[in-house]
């Protein structure tokens, strides 16, 4: 049997030019966050700012892995609902359902080809939230606790590892990520269905994630990164690489908020969803996501005490924005209704030309 293949899906497309990005052991940075292991975690966020995330071999990796398996088949079921049952909880919001279409991916107002659920942490871990939602997903709360604490967890993990060799002081990041504070992380179920040959189009347009560490897993192709320090032409659209998903793994980026407490040390990679390739183009393409991010009430700023972090350049003026306040700019207007023009679209961006400029070198430990 193929390890590297998912065997209820059909083969990932031959000849792709392939992301090549470092495998991470969760089990060597739970057991040594001191490790060689979180020293090359390191690098690879100062570099690609993806890397795949070895589960498959510890306990608690595959507990995460049997959890995702069952939040896969959640997931369709709620995205097989017929649309009048899912049209009531697109609101416009960016929590809750987004139906085909919904949003924008690019300057020029183009829509999506996908379908999305965003469903909060606050409102999966507190009861008092209650966002208005289907039978079928309040019958799934405790699912979706156990995944949102597994991938909190999986995220404290890394910021732990890092935090570490940012010398920066222990118990930082678990501060500013607290489960039980108010914050914007949130699970994100995404499907994209097939397209026709005739007519096939980025699903997800260009982005950075707006918040600290993303746990993505998804199972086919159609992820696609920004190679560091390659400058893209619009002729070259074609020539980003492709991320292939491997079983019993996650994939991880980093996001926003750790390019800013690091003041652009860490890279938070420019990525889009394409239709999948091949084979797999015929098949729905899902994934299932946990977006973690600072507390609201955490201003994104270089972090104070570290010896690592570089300092600000002489002369820069950092805003003085919070998670939530950064949040809201950068999901403002993506919604189809309420996108005003092209310069309204380049005001919602994060640090998408900082992470196309900038290019570390990949240092072996
Ligand atoms: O589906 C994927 O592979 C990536 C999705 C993504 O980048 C996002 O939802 O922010
Ligand atoms: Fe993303």
């Amino acid at each position: 049997m193929d390890k590297q293949a998912f065997q209820e899906e059909p083969p990932f497309p031959e000849g792709l030019n392939l992301a090549q990005l470092e495998v991470i052991d969760y089990d060597k940075l739970v057991n040594d966050p001191d490790s060689d292991e979180a020293r090359r975690l390191f690098e690879a966020c100062k570099h690609y700012g993806f890397f795949y995330l070895k589960l498959d071999h510890s306990e608690k990796g595959q507990q995460l892995l049997d959890l995702v398996k069952e939040t896969f088949t959640l997931q369709k079921k709620v995205f097989d609902l017929p649309s009048e049952e899912k049209r009531p909880y697109d609101t416009g919001q960016f929590l809750g359902y987004t139906a085909p279409g919904g949003t924008v991916i690019d300057r020029n107002g183009t829509r999506d080809r996908m379908e999305v659920w965003n469903i909060g942490k606050d409102d999966i871990m507190q009861p008092g939230y209650s966002i208005p939602k289907p039978p079928l997903l309040l019958d799934s709360q405790k699912i979706l606790q156990t995944f949102t604490q597994s991938c909190h967890e999986v995220a404290l993990t890394i910021l732990a590892a890092l935090e570490s060799l940012l010398d920066l002081p222990k118990g930082t990041f678990a501060d500013l990520h607290r489960l039980s504070a108010e914050s914007g992380d949130h699970v994100r179920f995404l499907k994209v269905p097939p397209q026709p040959d005739t007519d096939r189009r980025t699903a997800l347009g260009e982005h950075t994630d707006f918040g600290s560490i993303t746990v993505l897993f998804n199972r086919l192709s159609g992820l696609r990164v920004v190679e560091p320090g390659r400058q893209y032409g619009e002729n070259d659209w074609d020539e980003w690489p492709w991320v292939q998903p491997r079983p019993g793994h996650a994939i991880i980026n980093l996001g926003d908020a750790l390019v800013k407490f690091t003041n652009g040390l860490f890279r938070s990679n420019v990525h889009r969803v394409d239709p999948p390739l091949g084979t797999q183009k015929l098949v729905d393409r899902y994934s299932l996501i946990y977006f973690s991010r600072p507390r609201d009430d955490v201003v994104l700023k270089r972090l104070p005490g570290s010896g690592v972090i570089p300092p600000l350049a002489d002369g820069v003026v950092e805003e003085e924005l919070t998670s939530k306040e950064w949040i809201e700019r950068r999901a403002a207007g993506k919604r189809h209704g309420k996108f005003k023009g092209p310069e309204h679209w380049d005001r919602m961006s994060g640090t998408e030309s900082a992470s196309k400029a900038k290019a570390s070198p990949l240092v072996a430990v």
